[in-house]
């Protein structure tokens, strides 16, 4: 069993998501990330890669007051569990994801991770293992639906979803996209990873809402799950 899982994501017209330099970009007006912000409060969890992590340091905190005291009166943290897919346990002990704000933190690490690193990531997070170089990430949802994950809200970065859509593990993908043009050929996307190469392997979507925002505009995909034979 796995929770739902949606991405949400900002990109640039140019389908970027931030600078080739991994530099993070503001993207979002103020009405997408008081929509992040919601869709956030909304989420039992929320997921990075550790890409992300390294890059941004993100705090993923619920920002409203208003939002958190909905979470609250729901009996649940003010923050949805935060969870950082991290092979070799290589999130810093002082990052924001670890030390801002109350609520659960999961590390998710891959056999591969130094004990030295699981052990000081204790202090802070409960560290799954799962996967031998990269995190199983079947493994891990179902992890996270054994903790009582329904809704699972996924960040990025690209690195992180193209494994989740390769895996058919996405329901819903949303996507702001921002009225700037940041090019380069190497600056992330939504779906980096080695790509599908053959048109039957492409994923498949269904439009499920546009909606002008600012000067930007909102798309709302629901994913066509791959048609796995009944063997
Ligand atoms: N604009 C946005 O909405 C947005 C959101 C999030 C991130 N970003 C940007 O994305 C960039 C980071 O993305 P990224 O692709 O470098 O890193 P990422 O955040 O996707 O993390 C990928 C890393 O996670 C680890 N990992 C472990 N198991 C894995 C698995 N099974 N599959 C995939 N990864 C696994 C690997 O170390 C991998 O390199 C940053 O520049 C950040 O600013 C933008
Ligand atoms: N929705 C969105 N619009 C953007 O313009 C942008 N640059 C991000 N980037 C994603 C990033 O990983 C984190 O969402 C932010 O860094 C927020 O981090 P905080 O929780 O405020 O610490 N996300």
């Amino acid at each position: 069993m796995r929770p739902y899982v949606f991405v949400n994501v900002a990109m640039s017209a140019d389908g970027k998501l931030s600078t080739r330099e991994r530099r993070q970009v503001k993207i979002s007006g103020s009405i997408d990330f008081r929509r992040v912000d919601q869709i956030k409060a909304g989420s039992d969890a929320i997921m990075v890669g550790i890409g992300t992590v390294l890059a941004d340091d993100p705090s993923l905190t619920v920002k409203d007051p208003e939002l958190k005291a909905g979470r609250a009166a729901r009996g649940e943290d003010e923050n949805p569990i935060r969870v950082v897919v991290d092979s070799r346990g290589r999130t810093p002990i002082e990052a924001a994801i670890l030390n801002k704000g109350s609520g659960q933190r999961i590390v998710a690490v891959a056999g591969e991770a130094d004990e030295k690193n699981r052990e000081l990531l204790r202090e802070k997070a409960d560290v799954i293992t799962t996967g031998t170089e990269s995190v199983d990430l079947p493994a891990l949802l179902d992890a996270l639906h054994a903790r009582g994950v329904r809704r699972l809200m996924v960040e990025g970065g690209g690195t992180l979803i193209w494994s989740l859509i390769k895996e058919d593990l996405v329901d819903e993908i949303q996507t702001f996209i921002g009225n700037m043009v940041i090019g380069g050929k190497d600056a992330p996307t939504l779906a980096d990873g080695e790509g599908f190469l053959a048109a039957q392997d492409f994923v498949g979507l269904d439009l499920a809402d546009v909606l002008r925002m600012e000067e930007g505009i909102l798309l709302t995909w629901k994913v066509r799950h791959q048609q796995r034979s009944i063997l």
